[in-house]
């Protein structure tokens, strides 16, 4: 198998297995020889290579077979220096997000960090009314001073922008204070290190590992609710470093109040520090964001013209998260250089179609949640909270019901997306609405309007 096959398996494989996973886990391989059915690759340390052989070795066989290179299993071996290779930086370059370098790693060899992006700083950062305030916020702990709130948790939906944050912190305290023991790491991996120590027998390893960084910096930490001895060891890594006064940085898809399954003494741990949401993007947002990207595919593709209004189009059709707003116009751009030819209205709608088509039909749950709430005045954030009282029940059987009715989500989907309820629950919740509408005008006008409002 040649590079240049890598090169277009890894292309398959962000396809499958995600932007985030793809930049994290594959970027870092090092291609280096198939035979006797075994791929061989190397790896910037051995916890990469245990990991992607763990997680996403079917995948990458899969992903081979379909391109012709037949192979039983992979093999990692850590590679003895140098930086990442260059079809790692090919691969990047023709990702979904546009140009950028192989992300690097934070922390030095013996710190347990991910991999950073470097297109993810500041100074990529575009803000506006909804992110304004956890911009702000993610600003003042990158300077390093004192620190002010313990921890700094970001919260907010899919895509709009929390690990970009979060590494733009680790980015600026690393240019600040290359000194600082800085770590950044998903919630997932955090588990992963814990649970390799209890195999390994090395907790005490881990403790002190956790226990020295300066600042710690964990995604997702949704993701360790219900796993009670990670988050037990969680909340001794957190109290040891609050108590030595380090500063600890964490995001999740929601605020830590309603975070199912989430120990009370974490939970109310996590609420002593400032927390901040990142909104739904608005218009002049995701304008700001594609200004922004355009000004970068202009140094990639010089010579592309860009009509009036093209901009201002995606904006105000392309309105889910910015991952899907940055695929559109990568694509786009790739497309109109393809053909050699003027970006317009006419190629936008030709090239995009499937995209805007989705947009178009797509009522998604996150804007039913949304509108919804603001017709019964609640907050969004109690769409997936835990709260049972009828003033908030009802108005979030109401948007299950909508979501049901007017997109193609299945039941587990909607449960999922009302902060990981059963489909049982939704089920429940979509005959009680259909009994009501029949029994009580009110709330059958509430539905009508609502749906004319999803509709429009
Ligand atoms: N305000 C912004 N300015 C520039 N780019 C942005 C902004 N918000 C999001 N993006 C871009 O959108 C993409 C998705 O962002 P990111 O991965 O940070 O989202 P997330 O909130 O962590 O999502 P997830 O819940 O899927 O982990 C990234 O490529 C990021 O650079």
């Amino acid at each position: 198998m040649t590079e240049e096959t890598w090169g277009l398996i890894c292309d398959d494989l962000r396809k499958t297995i995600g932007q985030n996973n793809f930049v994290t886990w594959i970027a870092p391989l090092r291609f280096s020889a198939v035979n006797d059915g075994v791929a061989r690759f190397d790896v910037p340390t051995s916890f990469v290579g245990d990991w992607v052989n763990r997680n996403f070795s079917d995948k990458i066989i899969d992903q081979m077979s379909r391109n012709g290179i037949e192979v039983d299993r992979l093999e990692f071996s850590v590679a003895s220096g140098g930086s990442a290779p260059a079809v790692t930086h090919r691969a990047a370059e023709t990702s979904t997000n546009g140009p950028r370098r192989a992300p690097e790693a934070v922390a030095g060899d013996d710190l347990p960090g991910a991999p950073l992006d470097s297109r993810f700083t500041f100074d990529s950062f575009v803000t506006g009314k909804p992110n304004e305030l956890a911009h702000a916020a993610a600003r003042r702990v990158a300077e390093g001073g004192t620190v002010t709130f313990n921890p700094l948790f970001l919260y907010g939906g899919v895509g709009l922008g929390k690990t970009h944050l979060m590494h733009a912190i680790a980015w600026e305290l690393r240019a600040r204070a290359p000194e600082m023991r800085v770590v950044y790491l998903s919630a997932e991996q955090f588990m992963y290190r814990f649970v390799q120590a209890l195999r390994e027998r090395d907790m005490m390893g881990f403790k002190a590992l956790f226990r020295s960084v300066d600042v710690l910096m964990v995604d997702d930490v949704q993701f360790i609710a219900g796993k009670d001895s990670t988050q037990e060891e969680f909340f001794h890594t957190f109290n040891a470093l609050v108590d030595q006064n380090k500063q600890i940085i964490l995001s999740g898809d929601r605020a830590p109040g309603e975070i199912e399954n989430l120990e009370e003494r974490i939970r109310s741990r996590l609420q002593c520090g400032l927390i901040v949401d990142l909104h739904p993007t608005d218009y002049e947002l995701r304008l700001g964001i594609l200004q922004q990207k355009v000004e970068l595919y202009r140094q990639q593709y010089p010579g592309l013209v860009l009509s009036d209004g093209v901009l201002e189009f995606l904006a105000h059709r392309i309105v889910n998260n910015v991952r899907v707003l940055e695929g559109a116009l990568t694509r786009l751009f790739a497309f109109a250089s393809l053909v050699g030819r003027e970006i317009t209205l006419e190629l936008t709608q030709d090239c995009l179609a499937d995209i805007l088509r989705a947009s178009d039909r797509k009522v998604t749950i996150e804007v039913i949640q949304r509108r919804v709430s603001e017709h019964f005045n609640m907050r969004l954030s109690d769409m997936i909270g835990p709260k049972r009282h009828r003033t908030i029940a009802r108005p979030r059987q109401i948007a299950m019901y909508l979501s049901k009715q007017l997109t193609s989500r299945s039941l587990p989907e909607i449960g999922r997306h009302f902060g990981g309820r059963d489909h049982t629950t939704v089920i429940h919740a979509v005959k009680r609405i259909e009994e009501l509408r029949a029994a009580d005008p009110q709330i059958a006008e509430d539905l009508e309007l609502l749906r004319r409002m999803l509709e429009a």
